[in-house]
C-alpha cells in the first residue's frame, strides 16, 4: 500500500493546514448504520465530518472548560481519597490515572458518577476498560479496516465491540430521556450535547465524541520523568499559585502554571499518545517546490514521533528537558515540529479539555505527595507495538508519600 510519508515540516504544514482541502480525511473505518459508534468526529469524512466539527466546536471554548472544572476538581479529591489508602508504599501510576480519567468521562461525558477510582469493578469502568482494550481479533479487524475500508464497508464489519455498543447506545438513550423528562441541568457535555440536538445552538446558560485518548497515560509518562527531574521546580509552581489563590484549585490558577504547561509539552514531545496521524489524499496534490504529484486516494502518514525526536529539531532528543518549550526556544523551532494535538482543521478538539485534565492531575499529585522511582518498574520502558496508541507495557510504579511525613 502506497503511503507517502512528509519529513519536512513546510511540507507537513502544506498537508494539515495550506492544502488541507486536498487532505480533508483520516482513512480510518466508519460506518453508520452498521456499527453506529464508529461514527464519530475522528472517523468521519467530508462534509459529515465538517458540519459535526463546526457543531460540536463551540463545546469546547474555555467558557465551557470553567464550567466543567469543578467536576474535574471533584474526580481529583476522589484521587487523593484512593491515593491515601495505599500511601507509603508503591503505587502503579498508569493505573490509577486511568482509572482519575475514566471517572472524568463518565461525569463530565456521559453525566455518570461512576467512581471507578473506588470501584474498579462497577459497569462503567468495567465496559470502559473493555473499550480501551484490544486483543488479537480486534487488532486484525482493525487493520483490515484500515488496509481496506471499502471491502470492509461493503461487508458491513463492526470494529466496535457489538456488546460495548449496545451498553453505551442504552447508556445515552436512558441519560437523555431522563434529562428531558425530569428537566435536568448538569454542567458536562451531555448537557452541551442535548442543547444543540434541541435547540440547534448552545445557550448561554453555562455526540459523538470518540476519541480513545491516552487514558491519563501522559500524566503517568511525566510523572515517571518528574520523578528523576524537574519535580521540585514544578512543587514550587503548583505551592505559589495555590497560596495565590487561597489554597483553592481554579481554572485561573491552573492557566497559570506556565512551567508545568512546560513539563506537559516536553512528555508530549517525548510520548506522543499518537505517533503517527492519518490523512488521505482526496484530489491529486502537486507536492510544493517538487515534480511530485500524490495521487488521489494515497494514504499520507504524518510521523510525529520521528520528528519530535529528530535532532536536527530536537538536540539530545532523548533528554527530557521542559525548556525546550520556554518562549524564546519555541522561536527557534518550525511549528510544525510539535504535533502532539495534531494540526489545521482536524486538530484535536479536546486540546483544551485534556491540557486542564492533566493539569488538574499533576496539581493534585504534587500538591500531596512525594515520589520516586519504584522498583517494579521496567527501564527503558517498553511501548506496546500493537497499540496503535503510544502505550507502556505494564505499569509505571512510583514508591510515594504524603507531602508532611
Ligand atoms: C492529552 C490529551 C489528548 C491528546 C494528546 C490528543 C491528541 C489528539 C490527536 C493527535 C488527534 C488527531 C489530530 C490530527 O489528526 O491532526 C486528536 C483528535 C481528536 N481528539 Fe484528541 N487528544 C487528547 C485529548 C482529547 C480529549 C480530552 C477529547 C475529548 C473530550 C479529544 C477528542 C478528539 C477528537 C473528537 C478528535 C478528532 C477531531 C477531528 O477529526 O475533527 N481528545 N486528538
Amino acid at each position: 500500500m502506497p503511503t507517502y510519508i512528509p519529513v519536512d515540516p513546510e511540507i507537513v504544514k502544506a498537508v494539515m493546514q495550506y492544502d488541507f482541502n486536498h487532505f480533508v480525511d483520516r482513512g480510518v473505518y466508519c460506518n453508520e448504520e452498521a456499527d453506529p459508534l464508529s461514527a464519530h468526529l475522528f472517523s468521519l469524512e467530508g462534509t459529515k465530518w465538517r458540519n459535526l466539527r463546526i457543531k460540536l466546536t463551540p463545546t469546547f471554548t474555555s467558557g465551557k472548560m470553567k464550567m466543567m472544572f469543578d467536576t474535574l476538581v471533584k474526580c481529583g479529591d476522589q484521587l487523593t481519597v484512593e491515593m491515601d489508602k495505599t500511601v507509603g508504599d508503591s503505587i502503579n501510576i498508569k493505573d490509577i490515572l486511568a482509572r482519575f480519567t475514566t471517572d472524568i468521562i463518565g461525569n463530565c461525558a456521559f453525566g455518570i458518577d461512576c467512581n471507578s477510582l473506588q470501584n474498579p469493578d462497577s459497569e462503567f469502568t468495567r465496559y470502559m476498560k473493555l473499550f480501551f482494550t484490544t486483543g488479537f481479533w480486534e487488532n486484525m479487524v482493525g487493520l483490515f479496516t484500515f488496509v481496506a475500508p471499502d471491502i470492509s464497508k461493503k461487508f458491513n464489519m463492526k470494529i466496535v465491540n457489538p456488546i460495548l455498543s449496545k451498553f453505551f447506545m442504552k447508556v445515552i438513550k436512558d441519560t437523555v430521556e431522563y434529562r428531558e423528562k425530569n428537566n435536568i441541568h448538569r454542567k458536562d457535555f451531555m448537557h452541551l450535547l442535548l442543547q444543540l440536538k434541541n435547540r440547534g445552538k448552545l445557550v448561554d446558560d453555562g455526540s459523538i465524541l470518540n476519541d480513545k485518548d491516552n487514558k491519563g497515560e501522559d500524566t503517568a509518562l511525566t510523572m515517571n520523568e518528574l520523578a528523576a527531574q524537574a519535580f521540585e521546580k514544578l512543587r514550587q509552581e503548583v505551592n505559589d499559585i495555590l497560596d495565590k489563590y487561597d489554597n483553592k484549585l481554579t481554572y485561573d490558577g491552573v492557566m497559570e502554571m506556565h512551567y508545568m504547561e512546560k513539563v506537559i509539552n516536553e512528555t508530549l514531545r517525548k510520548y506522543p499518545p499518537l505517533p503517527g496521524l492519518n490523512r488521505v489524499c482526496t484530489k491529486d496534490y502537486h507536492v510544493p517546490g517538487t515534480d511530485f504529484t500524490i495521487e488521489k486516494g494515497t494514504k499520507v502518514m504524518i510521523p510525529v514521533l520521528g520528528i519530535q525526536r529528530d535532532p536536527e529539531h530536537y538536540p539530545d532528543p532523548e533528554k527530557f528537558d521542559p525548556e525546550r518549550f520556554s518562549e524564546e526556544n519555541k522561536k527557534t523551532r518550525h511549528p510544525y515540529t510539535f504535533l502532539p494535538f495534531g494540526e489545521g482543521p482536524r486538530i484535536c478538539i479536546g486540546l483544551r479539555f485534556g491540557m486542564v485534565q492533566t493539569k488538574v492531575g499533576l496539581t493534585i499529585l504534587l500538591k500531596n505527595y512525594k515520589f520516586s522511582l519504584g522498583s517494579k518498574t521496567a527501564l527503558p520502558l517498553k511501548f506496546d507495538p500493537k497499540s496503535f496508541i503510544m502505550t507502556t507495557e505494564g505499569g509505571i510504579w512510583l514508591d510515594y508519600a504524603t507531602i508532611n511525613d
